[in-house]
């Protein structure tokens, strides 16, 4: 991994680091009492009924998020499906589709009440409508529901073991199934609210309260599965924790990696443990040019009072700092121990914010951490070597970039003012933003071009520096009334090659930059800006 990668950049923070606060939306798996449904539950319920209409042989459906327009159908009654379909609405975008964010919900879910690890690919491409109808039912025969778990790629004996993983987890509602559970509630599938092997333990020891064992006869569907290979697969788990883990890690893994052939999965999204986030580099009204950065160190046990992080630099003559005078201490910090209850490591942030002249400027930055402040376990933090490189061809203009519409125009998402180096001229400026899509959890991307602006003595959009010209423009696509997923981006072609500016998120989600100022824009037309 070299720094800067947006794509991966963005899926890592979404997927370990509590970007936009995904794994905060599941609240902690011991929160609801045993008879109540819990987030977790639902999320790993719904990421089955999406991969339960998989046809391998085909290579048709699987993964692909079309549970999202399915959500009406009988066979995915209930609101553990509903609700978990419009949760994870608000989290797919131009760099992780809502099919990734469904099958990373199963994994955050299982991890969250304790369960193992499932590795998390990307690349799922989601549908564009809904599929056919095939989530197996309580009340079907084992032979249609084997038939139903062969067309999804698993065997009869991984079906028992499917079926266990996901059944360790929530329960039956009796609004959803009043034959199944007649009590009003959610009637548990075992005495813990966590992924554990307790739905097998109680199997053999005569305390199962799981309603599709001991309900009514024509339901009894776990009932069936499970003892249909003479209990050995169930015998297996409740002898070992471990083997439950182990076997449900794997099929868990498969289940949510059933894609349609055309699907090409990256390989699974691993942690860095130390990298920057949330970069901006802007030209000030007063002429200069800051760096605002934050890096995440990330892992067990990293949250630490004594760690110092100091950023360094070089300008753009690229040796005139490595001295070491260009050097900086954190403006702030912060730290996120929630993320070591749900997947036992912790993230501890240092942002910087440093400026310098536009002559001197920035070509790259790098990092020492002295691990316990004394000086003596400083290690160095330099990308693989080459530094963080800093490319101030481009810039923006925090003063003069915002989101928000003209009045009465819903078709614009804001303004965005770059400041380009005066040395080049670019051959075009581009801005995009991209929104949720109506109706379809597909993102839209739209873009327009940013004009040079000339200016006079007059016009408050003159560049202050000599050594930069600014661009501007509106930045076209439909304000989404949700906001949260609304990104604005820009990149300016230049000798045929493309700089790309950062990603500029809107300020309603919590860790996503702030540094997008969301009151100071006179030039984004009359507010209110929309940002929540
Ligand atoms: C023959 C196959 C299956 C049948 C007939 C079946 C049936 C059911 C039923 C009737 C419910 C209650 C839903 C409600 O109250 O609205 C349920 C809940 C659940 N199922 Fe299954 N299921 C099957 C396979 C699976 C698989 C393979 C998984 C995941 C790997 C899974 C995960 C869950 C979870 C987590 C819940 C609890 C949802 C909650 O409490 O919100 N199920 N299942």
């Amino acid at each position: 991994y070299t720094w800067p990668d947006t794509a991966y950049d963005v899926v890592e923070e979404f997927f370990w680091k509590d970007r936009n606060d995904f794994l905060d939306v599941p609240p902690l798996c011991d929160f609801f009492p045993l008879d109540q449904q819990s987030t977790s539950a639902g999320w790993l319920r719904t990421a089955y009924h999406d991969v339960a209409t998989a046809d391998v042989a085909a290579g048709t459906g699987g993964l692909d998020g079309s549970i999202f327009y399915e959500t009406g159908r009988p066979e995915n009654i209930g609101s553990s499906v509903s609700e978990s379909v419009s949760q994870f609405a608000s989290f797919y975008g131009r760099y992780i589709s809502y099919a990734d964010v469904v099958a990373a919900g199963a994994a955050v879910a299982v991890k969250n009440c304790g369960g193992p690890n499932i590795p998390f690919r990307t690349g799922r491409i989601t549908a564009l409508e809904a599929g056919p109808s095939g989530v197996p039912l309580p009340t079907d025969s084992l032979k249609s529901q084997t038939a139903a778990f062969a067309r999804q790629g698993f065997t009869a004996k991984e079906m028992i073991g499917l079926v266990a993983c996901g059944h360790t987890m929530g329960g039956v509602d009796n609004e959803d199934f009043p034959d199944i559970n007649p009590n009003v509630g959610v009637a548990s599938f075992d005495h813990t609210v966590y992924f554990d092997n307790n739905i097998a333990t109680t199997y053999f020891n005569g305390t199962t309260i799981d309603p599709l064992i001991s309900g009514p006869a024509t339901s009894a569907s776990d009932a069936r599965i499970f003892a249909s290979d003479g209990n050995v697969t169930m015998r297996s788990f409740a002898h070992s924790q471990d083997t439950f883990f182990s076997t449900c890690a794997s099929l868990l893994e498969r289940m949510i990696n059933t894609v349609p052939k055309e699907v090409k999965l990256s390989e699974p999204v691993v942690a860095i443990p130390f990298k920057p986030r949330d970069y901006q580099l802007s030209l000030l009204p007063d002429g200069t040019i800051n760096l605002g950065v934050t890096v995440d160190v990330f892992g067990p046990n990293v949250i630490s009072t004594s760690r110092v992080v100091t950023m360094h630099w070089n300008d753009r003559e690229s040796d005139r700092c490595a001295s070491g005078q260009c050097s900086a201490l954190p403006i702030t910090g912060e730290s996120n121990s929630g993320l070591a209850k749900r997947n036992g490591n912790e993230l501890q942030a240092y942002t910087f914010s440093v400026n310098a002249t536009t002559k001197a400027s920035f070509s790259s930055f790098w990092f020492t951490v002295d691990e316990d402040g004394t000086g003596r376990a400083v290690t160095t933090e330099r990308n693989g070597g080459g530094n963080y490189p800093v490319d101030d061809l481009l810039l923006v203009v925090p003063e003069f970039t915002c989101q928000g519409y003209l009045g009465g125009n819903t078709n614009i998402t804001g303004r965005i003012t770059v400041a380009i180096r005066s040395s080049v001229t670019p051959s075009s400026v581009t801005l995009e933003s991209t929104s949720n899509g109506e109706g379809q959890p597909i993102p839209q991307i739209f873009s327009g071009p940013a004009e040079m602006i000339t200016g006079n003595a007059t016009s408050p959009m003159l560049s202050p520096s000599d050594d930069y010209v600014y661009y501007s423009g509106l930045v076209p696509g439909p304000l989404n009334a949700a906001g949260c997923s609304t990104q604005m981006e820009y990149s300016a072609t230049i000798d045929r090659k493309v700089h790309q500016g950062q990603i500029l998120y809107s300020g309603c989600t919590s860790r996503a930059s702030t540094r997008l100022p969301q009151s100071f824009c006179e030039f984004c037309g009359p507010f209110p800006c929309a940002t929540t």
